[in-house]
């Protein structure tokens, strides 16, 4: 099983002074972050600190009030937004599978829609990626014969299978059960080491700490540290991601 993306030119991704209210609530309040080309971004930090809307004001499900978001240095803040959710998938918590058509069909759905992919062609693709998450067997299985785990899964092929240069993950794995969680870290993992750009809200540690490139710890709407795994973990600046580690750790 290997989630690799030879078929995909990752890009770089950064975020430029990123602010966004919702009403009076500033969630975001002036986040910068790098995302080199290939690399995977962990991010961590408390519930609220806004991890979610950051991951959705790069796809634009949420415009930006003010700020950038750049991807290989061009700001996409212009472009047709169903065009930018081609290019950049997105994985939530919430699988989002339908539940009346087979894992095959929530696939080829999105190619043949968007992609304008012919029925057959768009079969094979979903295939392929499924074989990838390593759920070839569960083609023609209706998504509620499925573990949460390969649920997410499928989810995953099916952001996959639009080809995208950048994957959003939006912890994606915190509605799993404990034993079925391994199985789709392990996917992201391979996706990560294929050369996949990606940004990850996590509060899987250990997973931050052994993939990311980068981890940004959030609080209060802005990055308040980010660097390699080693030193975010282990040497700590700012006081309060110290005192976030000593709680999740
Ligand atoms: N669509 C929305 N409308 C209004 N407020 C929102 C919306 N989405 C998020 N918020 C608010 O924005 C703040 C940040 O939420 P966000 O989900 O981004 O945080 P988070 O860091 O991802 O938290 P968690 O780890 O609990 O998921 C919260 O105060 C939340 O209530």
């Amino acid at each position: 099983m290997t989630a690799g993306t030879a078929t995909t030119t990752p890009v770089s991704l950064g975020l430029r002074d990123v602010h966004l209210a919702f009403g009076t609530n500033r969630v975001l309040r002036g986040v910068d972050l790098d995302v080199a080309r290939g690399a995977t971004a962990c991010v961590i930090g408390p519930s609220g600190s806004g991890k979610s809307t950051l991951l959705r004001t790069v796809n634009r499900l949420i415009e930006p009030d003010s700020g950038d978001v750049l991807l290989d240095g061009r700001s996409v803040l212009r472009d047709d937004p169903d065009a930018l959710r081609q290019r950049v998938g997105m994985v939530f918590q919430q699988f989002n599978l339908f539940p009346h058509m087979t894992v095959l069909r929530n696939i080829t759905l999105a190619l043949r829609r968007l992609k304008k992919l012919p029925e057959e062609e768009a079969i094979a693709l979903a295939r392929s990626q499924l074989a990838l998450v390593g759920l070839a067997a569960k083609a023609d299985s209706r998504p509620a014969h499925l573990s949460g785990g390969q649920q997410q899964r499928v989810a995953i092929a099916r952001a996959l299978a639009l080809q995208p240069q950048v994957m959003l993950f939006d912890e994606a794995t915190s509605a799993l059960d404990p034993e079925l969680v391994k199985g789709v870290l392990g996917v992201m993992a391979e996706l990560s080491a294929g050369g996949m750009t990606m940004v990850v809200v996590t509060h899987e540690m250990g997973f931050a700490r052994s993939v990311a490139d980068t981890v940004a710890f959030m609080d209060h709407g802005v990055v308040l540290e980010a660097g390699a795994p080693a030193a975010v973990f282990e040497a700590p600046q700012h006081p309060r991601l110290r005192r976030f580690l000593s709680q999740v750790l």
